[in-house]
Order: C-alpha cells, then structure tokens, then sequence
C-alpha cells in the first residue's frame, strides 16, 4: 500500500497543484462511506497531508521548492484548498450523523455540526418536544450537537422504558462536566458498582433517620416553626419568599446530613446554600455544556465553571470540618445522621475488598443530597405560594379544611384525613412540573424501545413534563385543577401518570423526604398565614424560567397572619 507520505511526495514532485488536491481528494473519498475504518483512515490521511502542505508552505513562505523562479505560491490556492477541505469535514460530519441515526428512532433532520440544537432553541424545552413528538411520535430522536437522544414522550413511552427495563435502562450518562464536579463519586452520576453501593446505603440510611423519635418528621416540624417565624417577622408586608424557603429546605437536608441545623444568620451556612444553588445552577449552563464538548480547553480557560470548581471546593471543605467534628465527638453506637451511618459503613466494610465506602465517596454523597435535594423542594415549594395567590379560592378551601381536621402540629398522616389539601398539592407537583423534561438516563444493555433497536450506552431522556401532562391521562392538563386527584365523593385518588419524581430503579432517592417535608411546610404555612398579592399588584406572571428546574419569575407575597 502505498503511504500519504509516498504519494505526497510523488505529488510534490509533479504538478504544483497537485498535492493541494491530494488531501482534499481523500477527505472526498472518506465521504462516499467505504465503511466506517476505511473512511476514517482516509479523514486522518487527508487531514494529515493537508497540514503537511500548509506547513511546507509556512516553512517555505511565498516559494516552495517545485515551484519556478517565477512561480510563487498562490495564497488563493490555499484558501480555496481550506474551504473545500471545511466544506468537505463538514459534509463528511453531517453524512456520519444521518448514518448513526439510521437505527434510532426518528427525529427532526440534524443540521451539522449543531445537530437541533437550533430548532431546540439550546434547551430541553417542554413546548418543542410536544411540538418534535405531535410529528414524530412517543419515540423520537434528538440531536444535541453531535449527541443524539432519544426522547420518551407520554407515560405509556416512559413506563415501558423505566418500569419495564427497569434494570437496563439504570445508567446516568456522565458528561465531562459533571464528572470533573462529581469526580466518579457519589449517588446521582455514578454507575456500576459504586452507585449501586452508594444509592443502596443513602436509600436505607433515609429509612433508618426517619424512624425513631428525633425522627425526620419531628426534624422538618422544628423547621416549620422557623419558617413560620421568618415569614411572620416580616408583619405581612411583601417580601421575596426564596431566601427564607431555600433556607427552611437546606436546613431540613443539614438535619439529615450533619445532625444540626444552621441560624440563617450564618455566613458559612450561606456560603454553602449559595456554593450549592451556584453548582446547581451551572450543571444546566452553557458554559456547563461547553465544558462537555472541550474539557481539555476548558479547564485552562477561566469563566463560571471556575467558580463553579472554587464553589465545590469550599462545599467538599465544609463537609470535610463536619466529618471531622464527627469523628471527634460522636458515639458511633448511636448513629444520628448521614455522616454517622457512613462513618460506621466504612468501619464495617474495610476489609471487603470491594468497598466503595471511603472518605471521598461520604463527602459526595452529602453533596449530592444538598444539591438534589434543596433547589427542587424550594422550587416546588415557591410554586406552590405563587398558585396560592393565582388561585384565592383554592387556597381559601385548603385552610377551611386545615381548620377542621388539624388540632395540633401536622404530621405526614394527616394527609389522609385531609383529601381536598392533599389534592392540592399533588397537583402543584404535577402542574408546577419542576423537573422539566426529567433527568437523562442510558441503557446499559441494547434494548428495544417502541420497536426501535437502541444500543448500549445510548442518551435516552424519559420526558417527565409530558407525563404530568399526558392528555390521555389528565382531564385539563394545561390547567391547574386539584379535581385531577379526587374522585366524584371528593376521596383522594392517585393517578398513575403521577411520576415528578421519575420511576425504576433511579427513582428520586429523596422522594419521601420531599413529600414529607412540603407537607408539613404548606399545611404549617397555610394554617398559620392567608398569602396575598402586594396592595396594588393584580398580576402574576406564571410562566417559568427554564433553568435546570423550571422556575417561577420572582415575585413578591403578603403573609398575612390569620
Ligand atoms: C420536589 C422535590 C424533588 C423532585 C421533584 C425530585 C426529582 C428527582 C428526579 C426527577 C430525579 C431523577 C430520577 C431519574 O434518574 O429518573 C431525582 C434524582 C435524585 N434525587 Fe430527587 N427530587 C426531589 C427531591 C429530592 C430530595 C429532597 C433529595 C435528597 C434528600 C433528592 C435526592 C435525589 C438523588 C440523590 C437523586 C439521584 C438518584 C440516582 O441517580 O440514583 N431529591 N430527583
């Protein structure tokens, strides 16, 4: 066979023009698919004599050696040599995407390079993907950039996927981003063994906390009772609830994680709530995603993911001086927090040679309790006073029946004693929609979804938004209508495409502490104050903020004491 270098030489020594065309001809021939080693052999040997015909001529400047006396380089030679050779890695780019996507199920037509990310707008939008699935069906393909994903629209596609393949479609795919964050430790972008482990042991350490009487319940109670004094202090004038919800909620996961909660006057318990919202929010930024497609450029420029490491660091310091603490002052035969039971995991395990229970892993996993955790409670929670004022008459009912039920502080049973309350606020949950269009996940064997073929390692993005919207399974799903979870006698009824915290085995890990906690908030908030819009306003904008949640516009409330 002859070498790139031997047939650049031979074309060196004949036509000027000759070697020019070379590379550009092999780029051409990688594109008429020999298959897929032969094609790529041609891309990087036509990539190379390209590069070895623009060094000589750098080296050589305005007179390479074949080239007369009168003969200079001709500067338009090059640039319509790197047009055509862009033109061509384009082409060869876009015919290499229409090819791997012959498998997968159907999507809109991947632009180059972008994919559809031009008709996604950038974003996960909910609106777009009904829009992609009204035309392409429940299974659908999209292109973010060079990645495709497959898309599961409506319960009937999601529950096939996550219930059904529960096991095989248990993979989170770990984008550079949040890999260099989480660094393969942890629960929420791990796989394979160290998640199983990690998600196991965080799934019963929840269990073992809620029992007992320093309890989860009585711990969120605590907590309610200084929500209650933060909104009260401020004599129901209008204030921006965020500060004082996000506050409640970290302190609820502190509870869990630390054992103790923190006075909002803490600076260091504010550095960790804002480092935390900080993380949160740049692992669905931009510059999030540019870090994915260039790594090795990003970590040498700065910008906010920078922040976003420093912000890491002082989050992993923190858990650090609290484990710390632990280990100094705690009685390991009595275990009253996350840091304790791993504390007592890693004495246990330390001689199984398949351990993943170590230091590095417990720092994580309170990470990814905090950021998991916190942003989507204060979220829902915030939607749930923002519809409380868009809808006085809700509200209004909730309370009469808080009146007649509650005699003392709620606890999470009484949800069954109060049917209309608890309608409202599944449906909050569902209508509010914080988690968007749901959290990716990846096969880890090939599987068939709808009748599509979808290898291992794929990005399939069960559509979470178009379940709690589903109109097959939602009588108004565009409409906030607590009548969706009861039935005609006014009894609580669940409903099946009920999933905001997703389904199988990644299920949200947090789910029952979330239910629990925004519970007793709103039943303690409800009973104790009538939310209303400042004096004056008579408008609320109710449209969201896509950002890695979707969320409210800011807005201001009156707490008013009843
Ligand atoms: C309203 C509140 C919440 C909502 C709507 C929510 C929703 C979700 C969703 C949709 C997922 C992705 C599941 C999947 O991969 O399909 C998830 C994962 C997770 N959530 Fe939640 N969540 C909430 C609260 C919490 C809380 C309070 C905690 C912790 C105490 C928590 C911890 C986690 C963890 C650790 C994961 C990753 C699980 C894994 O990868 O195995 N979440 N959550």
């Amino acid at each position: 066979m002859v070498s790139a270098r031997d047939e650049l030489q031979a074309a060196v020594s004949g036509h000027p023009g000759s070697q020019l065309l070379l590379g550009q001809e092999r780029l051409v021939r990688a594109v008429s698919f020999p298959g897929w080693l032969e094609s790529w052999v041609l891309l990087v040997q036509g990539a190379q004599t390209s590069l070895e015909v623009l060094r000589d001529a750098w080296v050589w400047r305005a007179r390479p050696p074949w080239a007369s006396s009168s003969q200079h380089w001709n500067m338009w030679s090059i640039c319509e040599f790197l047009l055509v050779t862009l033109l061509s890695l384009v082409l060869i780019n876009y015919m290499k995407m229409q090819w791997s996507a012959r498998p997968l199920p159907p999507g809109p037509s991947p632009l180059p390079l972008i994919g559809n990310l031009w008709t996604l707008k950038f974003s996960l939008h909910p609106d777009i993907l009904n829009q992609i699935a009204k035309r392409y069906g429940t299974t659908f393909t999209i292109w973010m950039g060079q990645t495709p994903i497959v898309v599961l629209h409506g319960l009937q596609a999601v529950k096939d996927a996550l219930v059904s393949l529960s096991e095989e479609m248990s993979g989170r795919p770990v984008a550079g981003y949040a890999k260099a964050l989480a660094r393969g430790r942890g629960i929420a972008v791990t796989n394979g063994h160290i998640w199983r482990q990690q998600r196991r042991f965080g799934l019963s350490t929840l269990r073992n906390l809620g029992l007992g009487k320093r309890g989860l319940e009585s711990r969120i109670q605590e907590e309610s009772r200084c929500l209650v004094e933060s909104f009260a202090s401020n004599n129901g004038k209008p204030m921006d609830c965020n500060y004082v919800i996000t506050h409640a909620v970290a302190n609820v996961i502190s509870a869990v994680v630390f054992g103790h909660r923190f006075s909002s006057d803490d600076v260091t318990f504010q550095k960790l709530v804002e480092g935390n919202d900080y993380l949160f929010v740049s692992l669905g930024s931009k510059w999030g995603r540019l870090y994915d497609a260039f790594p090795w450029l990003m970590n040498r420029v700065p910008g906010p993911h920078q922040k976003a490491f420093g912000k890491k660091e002082y989050l992993e310091d923190f858990v650090r001086n609290e484990l710390k603490y632990h280990q100094e002052n705690v009685n390991p035969e009595e275990p009253n927090d996350v840091i304790d039971y791993y504390l007592a995991q890693i004495t246990k395990t330390k001689d199984e040679p398949d351990t993943t229970f170590d230091y590095d892993n417990l720092v994580q996993v309170v990470i990814d309790l905090f950021i998991a955790g916190t942003e989507t409670t204060t979220t829902t929670l915030q939607w749930a006073l923002l519809f409380m004022l868009v809808h006085p008459e809700i509200q209004e009912k909730v309370q009469n029946e808080l009146d007649a039920v509650l005699e003392t502080s709620p606890v999470y049973e009484d949800r069954k004693r109060l049917p209309y309350t608890n309608a409202v606020f599944h449906e909050i949950q569902r209508y509010a929609n914080v988690s968007g269009a749901g959290v990716p996940r990846s096969n880890i064997k090939d599987i068939t979804l709808n009748g599509f073929h979808v290898k291992k390692g794929t990005i399939i993005l069960p559509d979470l938004g178009s379940v709690l919207h589903d109109p097959k399974y939602w009588e108004t799903p565009n409409q906030f209508n607590p009548n969706h979870f009861l039935d005609k006698d006014g009894n609580f009824m669940s409903n099946e495409a009920f999933l905001p915290f997703s389904a199988g085995h990644r299920v949200c890990l947090g789910e029952q502490l979330a239910q629990i906690e925004m519970f007793i908030f709103l039943t303690t908030l409800l009973k104790t104050f009538s939310f209303r819009l400042p004096e004056g306003v008579t408008e609320v904008n109710t449209n969201y903020i896509l950002a890695i949640t979707l969320k409210p516009h800011p807005f201001k409330i009156c707490a008013v004491p009843r």
